[in-house]
């Protein structure tokens, strides 16, 4: 069964905050396949960058968005640099796929120091615009929709999606 919609951006711009809120909206599951990749490699995100290495963790990232876009029936958010595989674009195409963007001040603001975000340990504020930089052509081209997340609360943002659901 396809997601209802599956929620793409960068980091910060909101997918896990906003997915599970609109999930409890919906009455449907939330699914994150961040957390799916914790619990296939049996530790956090930042001990698999640590130990096997980026390219090992879009190894499984490529299996984890592939396994959630045939199974998850709800609200599906996919991690940050889920787009930058070919593989993972394409699978996406025919679903319902909300970009959620935002621009480097709020994502800034809300990464903070990038605690948990292991792309982000070093130089966060300058990272985090080179990365933006390098996959908003991506996020657009998978994308159906756009909402944007700046200044606005989760709630005005889960709002602006479910208006854009089939009822
Ligand atoms: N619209 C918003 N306004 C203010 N703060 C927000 C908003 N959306 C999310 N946040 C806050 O920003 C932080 C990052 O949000 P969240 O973890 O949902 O982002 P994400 O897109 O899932 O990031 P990642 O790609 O790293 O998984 C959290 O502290 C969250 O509370
Ligand atoms: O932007 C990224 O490349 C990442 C974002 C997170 O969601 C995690 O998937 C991981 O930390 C990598
Ligand atoms: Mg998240």
């Amino acid at each position: 069964m396809a997601p209802v919609v599956v929620l793409v951006g960068a980091p910060g711009c909101g997918k896990s905050t906003v997915g599970e809120a609109l999930a409890t909206a919906l009455g449907v599951e939330f699914r994150d396949t961040d957390t799916d990749i914790e619990r296939m490699a049996g530790k956090p995100i930042p001990e698999i960058f640590i130990d096997e290495g980026e390219e090992h963790f879009r190894t499984l990232e490529r299996a984890a968005v592939a396994a959630a876009l045939a199974a998850s029936p709800g609200v599906l958010a996919l991690g940050g640099g889920a787009v930058l595989a070919e593989e993972t674009r394409a699978a996406l195409v025919g679903h319902r796929v909300v970009h959620l963007s935002v621009e480097l001040p709020d994502a800034v603001k809300r990464v903070g120091l990038g605690a948990g975000r292991p792309l982000l340990a070093i130089n966060p504020r300058a990272t985090l615009k080179h990365l933006m930089d390098q996959r908003r052509p991506l996020y657009a081209e998978v994308a159906t929709a756009t909402v944007a997340t700046d200044g606005r609360t989760p709630a005005e943002i889960v709002a602006e999606i479910a208006a854009l659901l089939p009822r």
